[in-house]
């Protein structure tokens, strides 16, 4: 896949990684290899988005975050998309819903660290979101604590997995979600703008 659609066989399971990637990031990665084991996926796709709908500035050019973002991730189950720009989305719910007509026979689980599922709740359509796929919800330094606590959280706690069980997650019927607690990596996208650039991951 370069440009256009990824495959996914009938029966896999995908995890979703929305992001605005402003830059991909080592972290990025690491959730990446802690979702795959951890949520029993078959694959994940990155999808990088044209611009996250509740961030008042806009990120770099599409075309460089996609550079740096297939420059750095670079596993065999791993594909890195600009499916929303290619859908013509920003919103979540519609990009899953734009997937799940592409896709028929795909599960699909939207991925997202701690500190998204703590906003969650702000997010358009977020009840829908939740009742197309689960979702698999990942420790990030600082947020872990208002991820468990989150609106999202409240309104969906007798749907949460217990994390023994999250290796199950792409098999459920949603509403279903998981919270896991990973080793976790610090690194953000913020702290690399703020320090200058993307010289450095
Ligand atoms: N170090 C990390 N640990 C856990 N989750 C992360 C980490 N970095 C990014 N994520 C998650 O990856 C997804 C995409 O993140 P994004 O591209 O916004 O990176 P970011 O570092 O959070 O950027 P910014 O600092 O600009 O908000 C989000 O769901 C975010 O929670
Ligand atoms: O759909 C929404 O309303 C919505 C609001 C905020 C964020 N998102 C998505 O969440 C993902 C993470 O965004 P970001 O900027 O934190 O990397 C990305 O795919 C965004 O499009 C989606």
């Amino acid at each position: 896949m370069r440009h256009g659609l990824p495959i996914a066989r009938p029966g896999q399971v995908v995890g979703l990684l929305g992001g605005s990637f402003d830059p991909a990031h080592a972290g990025h990665v690491h959730i990446t290899r802690q979702a795959l084991a951890r949520f029993g996926l078959d694959r994940v796709w990155w999808l990088v988005s044209p611009g996250n709908p509740l961030k008042p500035r806009g990120p770099a050019a599409l075309a460089r975050r996609m550079a740096r973002a297939r420059a750095l991730m670079d596993h065999p189950r791993v594909a890195v998309t600009d499916i929303e720009a290619w859908l013509g989305t920003r919103h979540t719910a519609r990009t899953i819903a734009g997937l799940q007509r592409l896709y028929p026979g795909t599960r699909f689980v939207w991925l997202m660290g701690a500190d998204n599922m703590a906003q969650f709740h702000r997010w358009e359509d977020w009840r829908e979101i939740a009742a197309r796929v689960p979702l698999g919800v990942i420790a990030r330094p600082g947020d872990r604590i208002a991820a468990r606590s989150a609106v999202a959280a409240r309104v969906l706690a007798r749907h949460r997995v217990a994390p023994q069980d999250a290796r199950g997650l792409g098999r459920l019927d949603p509403p279903a979600w998981a919270f896991v607690n990973v080793p976790m990596h610090a690194a953000s996208s913020t702290a690399i703008r703020d320090g200058g650039g993307w010289g450095a991951g």
